[in-house]
């Protein structure tokens, strides 16, 4: 089996990776001492803020960037068992592996993903092919995360934590960004770049600020950019890397870990350093930009047989296994492109949003082991990772103007660089801001007006000066009119933005509008009214259509006939415009019976008693249809069965007994879920022709129970 076809390798320097050469010589004076004395320049160069910016705001939209996916093998923890038993795991190349197949010995199970280090690969080697090339981003005001997966004791926490000998990710990333911001900010350049750390694990589906551990559990929310917040999260600002260790070490040790069979220093949460950049431009337009880096070393599944977990171990076992469950849904449903994604499901996917399905640049890091009892853990983490190659994110540049200087404002700005892939978010003047905002904005997303102060350059404080501001009425006036773009419907800020491109191919570029600021806003904000009217005509031309087919109905006695129940008004069928649509799509399907037996030609007659005895019937006539509906539905509701059921669930279906159950199991935790109930045939010991009546006997069984529900 080839789980990574659809990857495209990439076989750049991971050479390395596999052949375990250490990296270049550490860095004195931290207690992480291993770390590289300057970047390598060959593996990641790393443009200029200038450069990123055009970079990304010349393409119309961001190209979507996959999910990264890397495996790394740890060596075998004692030298007896690896005197003793094969490892069930070797390499192929620096970006595929292959499994023993314990189903067919004779065969293997190969896998591909962007890179895979073996046994012999330093922490240096992860870090230099993996993780230092998404730092770049961070500078383009992009989001990035780097998470570590994989089950209990495979070596996430030595990946991500490292030891003082052999730092790991986090450490490493830490150093060279805080060199980046540094060297950024430096003098005579554009930009003051200033970095910022916050800790938290997520321990029994509690998030815990790990900095400051009295808080208690902290609320995930979301803001109405679709970004991640947890209010009330410290916040600390680093300059140095010994400021980092400063906060770090001591909220290490706050981090719940306990001893279990497989692990000494079992990690009992995920825990997720926050790491962001603040950029500040230092001239005009006084642009800011904040990129927010996830390091995340998820803590590893566990089978409790095998832990030994007991007691409170139980209970953290059960938190973990679920969450990293719901993990497994999230990412299904992204690489499946389902519409609904359970990201609410646990706190871990919750705060993952940005990094699965959402803006960041991601990596996944699967850790795996060699030894024969981490086999089913191995395999698991391994199908996760492939699923996790499909997911497509799509990052954009978290981009706003520094909340000072009237003239900075500017929608049209603000909207057609959002359609380019750089979204501009709307901060405005403080005063003003406190007025838009729903909430308080917290301390965390606003700067302070001290911070303000001190980037408004020289030119900023002649040319916006606090009177022209602070104008009574053109101020009040905007105050209103910014009110309402806040509260716009996307559909409007849509047309917005088609009349912002317009504006554009007529010659109205960035710059005239900011020198011509009001008269450009004013014309603006006068469409987006004429397109709140021309919404609300809509709405009531809907209204009057809904009005009309309702008085049809009344009025035909024929169809009121077909229709007695379900033609009922919905309660608030009229609030929108989207739900008479709604209606409009039940009503063909409710005037239909619910299992349609059509006759074929050649076939069995139907009898005339077909309808008071649906189910019997279409039990002997499974040559003939059923609905097309129903049939769809059935089929949904099997392959939910057959992807989340448990081996009892799979045993109340028609035809499958406990072998066929654990035989199902078997192929779903090896190849993961099915993608159409068909593929059951590839199960070993289910024929096709198994799979056929399978159908049958299942599909009739619940288009029946849908008629029983619904009758
Ligand atoms: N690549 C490696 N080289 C040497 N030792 C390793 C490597 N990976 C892991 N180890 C060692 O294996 C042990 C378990 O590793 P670690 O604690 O990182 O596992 P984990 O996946 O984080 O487990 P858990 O989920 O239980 O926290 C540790 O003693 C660690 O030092």
């Amino acid at each position: 089996m080839d789980s990574g076809a659809k990857a495209r390798p990439r076989r750049r320097e991971m050479a390395a990776a596999t052949s375990g050469i250490p990296g270049p010589p550490g860095k004195v004076g931290s207690r992480f001492s291993v770390l590289p004395s300057k970047f390598n320049t060959e593996n990641w160069s790393l443009p200029g803020a200038g450069r990123c910016l055009s970079k990304v705001g010349a393409s119309r939209r961001p190209p979507p960037a996959r999910v990264r996916v890397a495996v790394r093998l740890r060596p075998f923890m004692d030298e007896a068992t690896k005197a003793s038993e094969p490892p069930c795991v070797r390499g192929i190349d620096s970006c595929s592996l292959e499994v023993a197949n314990w189903r067919k010995y004779q065969e293997t199970l190969k896998y591909q993903f962007d890179a895979f280090y073996g046994e012999k690969s330093t922490q240096q080697d992860i870090y230099v092919g993996s993780v230092q090339p998404i730092l770049r981003h961070l500078l383009e005001g992009q989001n990035a995360s780097v998470l570590a997966y994989g089950p209990t004791g495979a070596g996430k926490t030595h990946t991500m934590l490292g030891s003082p000998e052999q730092p790991g990710v986090i450490p490493r990333a830490l150093m060279d960004l805080l060199q980046l911001t540094r060297d950024e900010s430096a003098e005579g350049r554009p930009w003051d770049l200033s970095v910022t750390m916050s800790y938290l694990e997520i321990y029994q589906e509690k998030v815990l600020d790990l900095l400051d551990p009295a808080s208690g559990d902290l609320v995930i929310r979301e803001d109405c950019r679709g970004n991640i917040l947890i209010p009330g999260l410290t916040q600390k600002p680093i300059a140095s890397f010994s400021d980092f260790e400063q906060h770090f070490l001591p909220a290490s040790r706050n981090r719940s870990v306990g001893a279990t069979r497989l692990n000494q220093r079992s990690s009992r949460s995920h825990a997720v350093l926050l790491v962001k950049v603040d950029q500040r431009e230092r001239l005009a337009p006084f642009r800011q930009r904040e990129g927010k880096l996830y390091l995340i070393d998820l803590a590893g599944s566990e089978d409790n047989r095998r832990t030994g977990n007991q007691g409170i171990r139980l209970k953290e076992s059960g938190a973990i296994n679920s969450s990293l469950f719901v993990l497994g849904k999230v990412v299904d449903a992204l690489s499946q492109g389902l519409p609904r994604i359970p990201y609410r499901d646990s706190k871990l996917t919750r705060l993952l949003q940005d990094s699965l399905g959402g803006s960041a640049h991601s990596i996944i890091i699967a850790n795996i082991a060699p030894e024969r009892r981490f086999y089913q853990d191995t395999i698991s983490a391994l199908n996760f990772t492939a699923r996790s190659k499909e997911v497509i994110n799509r990052p954009f540049t978290n981009e706003s103007l520094q909340p000072h200087g009237e003239d900075n404002w500017s929608l049209s700005k603000l909207l057609s660089t959002s359609t380019r892939g750089t979204v501009l978010i709307l901060l405005a003047i403080p005063p003003l801001f406190s007025a838009l905002a729903p909430g308080k904005p917290s301390q965390t997303e606003l700067p302070g007006p001290s911070e303000a102060k001190k980037a408004k350059g020289p030119e900023e404080e002649s040319a916006g000066s606090p009177s022209s501001v602070a104008a009574p009425a053109p101020a009040s006036e905007k105050l209103s009119l910014l009110g309402k773009l806040r509260s716009m419907d996307p559909a409007t800020l849509e047309s917005l933005l088609s009349l912002d491109r317009l504006l554009a191919s007529q010659g109205s570029h960035g710059t005239p509008l900011l020198s011509t600021p009001k008269r450009e806003r004013m014309a603006l904000i006068k469409t987006v009214e004429e397109k709140n009217m021309e919404i609300e005509r809509l709405k009531m031309k809907q209204k009057e259509l809904e009005a009309k087919v309702l008085a049809q109905e009344a009025l035909d006695p024929k169809d009121k006939e077909n229709t007695p129940t379900v033609l009922q008004p919905l309660p608030s069928c009229t609030d929108t415009v989207a739900k008479p649509l709604k209606k409009a799509v039940v009503m063909p399907l409710q005037l239909e019976p619910k299992i349609h037996i059509l006759k074929r030609g050649h076939k069995r007659k139907l009898e005339p008693s077909i309808a008071s005895k649906p189910v019997e019937k279409a039990e002997d006539c499974w040559e003939l249809q059923i609905s097309p509906e129903l049939l769809a539905h059935g089929r949904k509701k099997l392959l939910d069965l057959l992807n989340e059921g448990s081996v009892r669930d799979l045993r109340s279906l028609h035809l499958i007994g406990q072998k066929k159950a654990q035989l199902i199991l078997g192929w779903r935790e090896l190849h993961g879920p099915f993608s159409k109930v068909e593929d059951l045939e590839q199960v070993e010991g289910i024929s096709g022709k198994q799979v056929e009546s399978f159908l049958k006997a299942n599909l009739l069984g619940l288009a029946a129970g849908q008629t029983c529900d619904s009758s």
